[in-house]
């Protein structure tokens, strides 16, 4: 609805919504008419006594200043509760009272007196849902009433979540909180409530400009006022209507909300602010994804919005910390850096989504086919309809002309970005094969997507608006069913879901929305361009390209016009778009903390989706993608990414449980029903007893530590080596060689399967890295204490269940030959004769595949080049 055409109603309504009071209301609208500009004008410049002499005056200094000491004795801040129990009174004899559509006085509702039929009222948004207390009601206290009713009538929901309500609880007892609850559990609710429930303002510190500007249009369409501040906010007025408390929800990013600290504290003052809340609150620490260094310092919020510093207040302004990814020394380390009280209230729901079924895939394959290979089954679901055997034709004749620099583009060389050069690789219509369709025929006019856009780089998420591409768009209801039951009951009784689940797992995964994503920006080209060719209308998203193409491809994902959106992280913190069936990481994720956060984006309706990891080298081990970190941080970043690849490696353990376990959370479901590995069981347990005491025996040799008699190990490094590393700590490679080399019962077990097993040990705790480095994977193992003692319990079996790259190794057994072999071998005629014969055969095809150059007959070389070439 337009704003000149608005009735009175709908005005006041709008600004009780808000947080204005409702007599000054009224007492606009009587002087100024059904305009809400003018009304709003009117308020704040006048009308405002009543309330003025309550709060006292906007302009009055702060903190021990002579007029706020005045004021504190007879001004200060009421409780939460007593604001909502005499904040608004109520005016039976205003003419507003008796039309349905209108707020009610909140004491009215506060005691539940029930003022009318709910069959009455009109079904406007604006309609008063009568709190007569039904059954259910029964035991709430009256803020829950009140909760309720807001609920209902903004969003449309009918109860609380259990983490909500205690969030709540916390903020009305007015005590600082940090809670933790699955992505799209409904963490916004948390904050966005106490600014309708008390009239004050919220202040909502959030990461990204993207994401203060969609909840900012979603809140529009509740019925809520909100803005959001900061270097994206291109309405400059904005700011200082906020800080006059036009609005009720104030997001901001941490740079400008530092920034408004003398600002903020005189909105407390005038209007009142009812809570800090500090969105996607991992981002302060140094131990999480996404470390923000500005978000450290919002610990001056927790003094300067204090009883100590501002005299007015008669309770400290509460801190509302939330996040979905957070482990416990992160939560820890967020407490400590906001400065949080010591009483403050730790809400932890269960971070299990059980209708997530995660899986990871694993290939071989190093070359284009991969591709192929890999979104095979992607591509088929989308291009069904077209008869995909007409799509795959299509797909092994493009691979076949696939130019090799294009092949190559499209390795798993994720892990190294820097590898891969070849600009020409995409010729400017190749690049615009991942565009959206209105920005393709913008782009080929000015050429805004050529080579240029395709830097090999990741996105690294370090200021506000490096994402600023947002469209306000995804803010819809959920119809299906919500399975999310982890929610609504504390102890979650799985089996009697069974059932259910048992249907959703053998329930086709229907078409629907999906994101892949991948590391470098030049991959979403490449991967985009390459689902295009098949069919599947796919876009791709970085950082680095037009931020008209982003808006676009938000736009057209949003209305389900485009299938897949290959993107890098730039995509995506707090996109709620609801539908979203398919998350797929084609390359490592950074993290658990990134992995989980991003694949939270999927089946928010709560209906079956699938979130993948695939990675096409199983033998390659991940790397850090670039960004600045200090020594420390890469530490970190180090054990972050190798917990990522313990998940991906597991093959004997629920997925989900692993995740939710990695947040140190109890799994008490035990299994999730859906995860590759829940359906398909783990692989059989092997006792290794053997390969075990030979890896140990080998690296407690290299390490110098062999102590026992009966040792049958024979190290092959001589003494005196140079390399003083060498000997103390050994390489892996090198040792496992040595082991390959002097144990021929072991020689079909290549290093994939050692390194699987190096890995089960060192999470058993019997080996450590002997490196200060932080390595994904053990590069200098050393026996531990308990090491030491496994080897001495000789009898006792040692079962494994064979990590994913052991069973790869297992699949694909390959013979040995070790280096002194490979020498021995040229001694032998025989051999000698065979090998000659091969590079013969080898060098005398190569001709025809290569192109012939003319030998330049001027040069020695040419003559000579010349010479055997006319001998052949
Ligand atoms: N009490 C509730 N009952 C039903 N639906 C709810 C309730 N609270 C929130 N929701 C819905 O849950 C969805 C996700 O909410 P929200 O964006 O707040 O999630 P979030 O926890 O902040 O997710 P993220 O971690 O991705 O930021 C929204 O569509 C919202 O309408
Ligand atoms: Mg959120």
């Amino acid at each position: 609805m337009e704003r000149g055409k608005m009735t009175s109603d709908q005005v006041v309504a709008e600004l009780i919504g808000m947080g204005f009071e409702f007599d000054d209301v009224k007492e606009a609208i009587k002087a100024v008419g059904p305009s809400l500009d003018d009304a709003v004008e009117f308020i704040l410049n006048g009308c405002c006594r009543k309330s003025r002499n309550v709060l006292g005056s906007s302009t009055s200094s702060l903190g021990g200043s002579t007029s706020s000491k005045k004021s504190a004795g007879k001004m200060r801040q009421l409780s939460i509760i007593e604001h909502l129990q005499c904040g608004r009174k109520p005016n039976k004899s205003s003419k507003f009272t008796n039309e349905p559509h209108l707020v009610m006085p909140s004491s009215e509702r506060l005691l539940g007196t029930a003022l009318g039929s709910k069959e009455s009222l009109p079904e406007t948004s604006n309609a008063i849902i009568p709190c007569y207390k039904d059954e259910d009601d029964i035991g709430r206290s009256d803020w829950e009433m009140e909760v309720k009713h807001i609920l209902k009538k903004h969003f449309g929901h009918s109860f609380l979540k259990p983490f909500q309500k205690e969030a709540l609880a916390a903020w009305i007892a007015h005590k600082d909180s940090l809670v933790l609850a699955a992505t799209g559990s409904g963490k916004s609710l948390c904050f966005q409530i106490p600014a309708l429930l008390t009239g004050k303002v919220v202040v909502v510190i959030s990461p990204l400009i993207s994401l203060m500007h969609d909840q900012c249009l979603m809140l529009a369409k509740h019925g809520v006022s909100a803005c959001f501040l900061g270097s994206g906010q291109i309405d400059k007025s904005v700011e200082e209507k906020a800080m006059n408390g036009i609005y009720g929800i104030i997001y901001v990013c941490p740079e400008t909300v530092l920034r408004l600290i003398r600002s903020l504290q005189r909105l407390a003052e005038s209007r009142g602010i009812a809570l800090f809340a500090i969105d996607e609150v991992h981002c302060v620490s140094k131990w999480g994804h996404d470390f923000r260094p500005d978000y450290r310092r919002l610990s001056i919020l927790r003094e300067s919005f204090s009883t100590e510093n501002l005299k007015f207040l008669k309770f400290d302004i509460p801190l509302m910390a939330l996040t979905a990814t957070a482990t416990i020394r992160v939560r820890d380390d967020i407490l400590k850096s906001l400065c949080m009280s010591m009483d403050s209230k730790i809400i932890v729901t269960s971070f299990f989504r059980p209708n997530l079924r995660f899986s990871v895939k694993h290939s071989r394959t190093s070359s284009l086919s991969s591709y192929e290979k890999d979104f095979h089954e992607l591509i088929e679901i989308f291009t069904r309809k077209k008869k995909f055997g007409k799509a795959h034709q299509l797909m092994s004749k493009n691979l076949e002309h696939a130019p090799d620099n294009m092949s190559r583009t499209a390795t798993c060389d994720m892990f190294e970005p820097d590898t891969i050069d070849d600009d020409d690789a995409f010729s400017e219509s190749d690049s615009e094969v991942g565009m959206s369709n209105e920005c393709r025929s913008a782009s080929s006019k000015d050429k805004k997507l050529s080579v240029e856009y395709l830097e090999d780089e990741c996105d690294v998420f370090q200021d506000t608006d490096d994402l600023d591409v947002s469209c306000g768009e995804f803010s819809g209801q959920s119809t299906a069913k919500i399975l999310n039951e982890s929610d609504s009951t504390d102890a979650y009784d799985l089996q009697s879901r069974s059932e259910e689940r048992l249907k959703l797992q053998l329930g086709p995964l229907e078409e629907g929305p999906t994101i892949i994503y991948v590391p470098t920006r030049k991959e979403t080209l490449s991967v985009a361009k390459f689902l295009s060719r098949f069919g599947v209308k796919s876009a791709a998203y970085n950082a680095k390209l037009p931020k008209a193409h982003l808006r676009q491809v938000h736009k057209e994902f949003h209305d389900n016009i485009l299938q897949v959106v290959v993107a890098t992280i730039a995509f995506g913190m707090g996109i709620n778009k609801l539908n979203v069936r398919r998350i797929i990481h084609y390359g490592w994720p950074q993290s658990l903390e990134a992995y989980y956060q991003e694949a939270g984006r999927a089946g928010r309706d709560g209906k079956l989706a699938d979130c993948a990891v695939l990675y096409a080298n199983l033998t390659r081990i991940p790397t850090l993608l670039p960004s600045q970190r200090s020594e420390e941080q890469t530490k970190q970043a180090y054990k972050m990414l190798s917990d990522c690849f313990r998940y991906g490696m597991r093959a004997s353990s629920c997925r989900a449980k692993m995740l939710v376990e990695y947040f140190g959370q109890e799994f008490v479901q035990k299994k999730c029903f859906l995860c590759d590995i829940c359906t398909k069981g783990p692989p059989e347990a092997h006792n290794l007893k053997k390969e075990v005491t030979i890896l140990m025996q080998a690296i407690m040799s290299h390490n110098g530590q062999n102590r026992f008699q009966d040792v049958s190990y024979n190290d092959a490094i001589e003494p005196g080596v140079s390399c003083r590393r060498f000997v103390e700590k050994s390489n892996f490679k090198r040792l496992i060689s040595t082991i390959r080399e002097q144990h021929h019962e072991f020689i079909s077990c290549d290093f994939l399967w050692w390194r699987g097993l190096a890995r089960v040990l060192e999470d058993k705790g019997f080996i450590k890295d002997g490196d200060d480095k932080a390595h994904v994977q053990i590069k200098f193992p050393e026996p531990t204490e308990s090491g030491l003692q496994l080897l001495r319990s000789e009898n006792r079996p040692f079962y494994v269940y064979p990590e994913a790259d052991m069973m790869l190794s297992m699949r694909n057994r390959k013979p040995y030959s070790s280096f002194a072999e490979w020498g021995k071998g040229w001694a032998d005629p025989e051999i000698r004769r065979q090998r000659l014969e091969r590079k013969r055969e080898r060098s005398w095809k190569r001709p025809k595949e290569r192109k012939m150059v003319k030998p330049d007959m001027k040069t020695v070389r040419g003559r000579l080049v010349a010479k055997i070439l006319k001998r052949r």
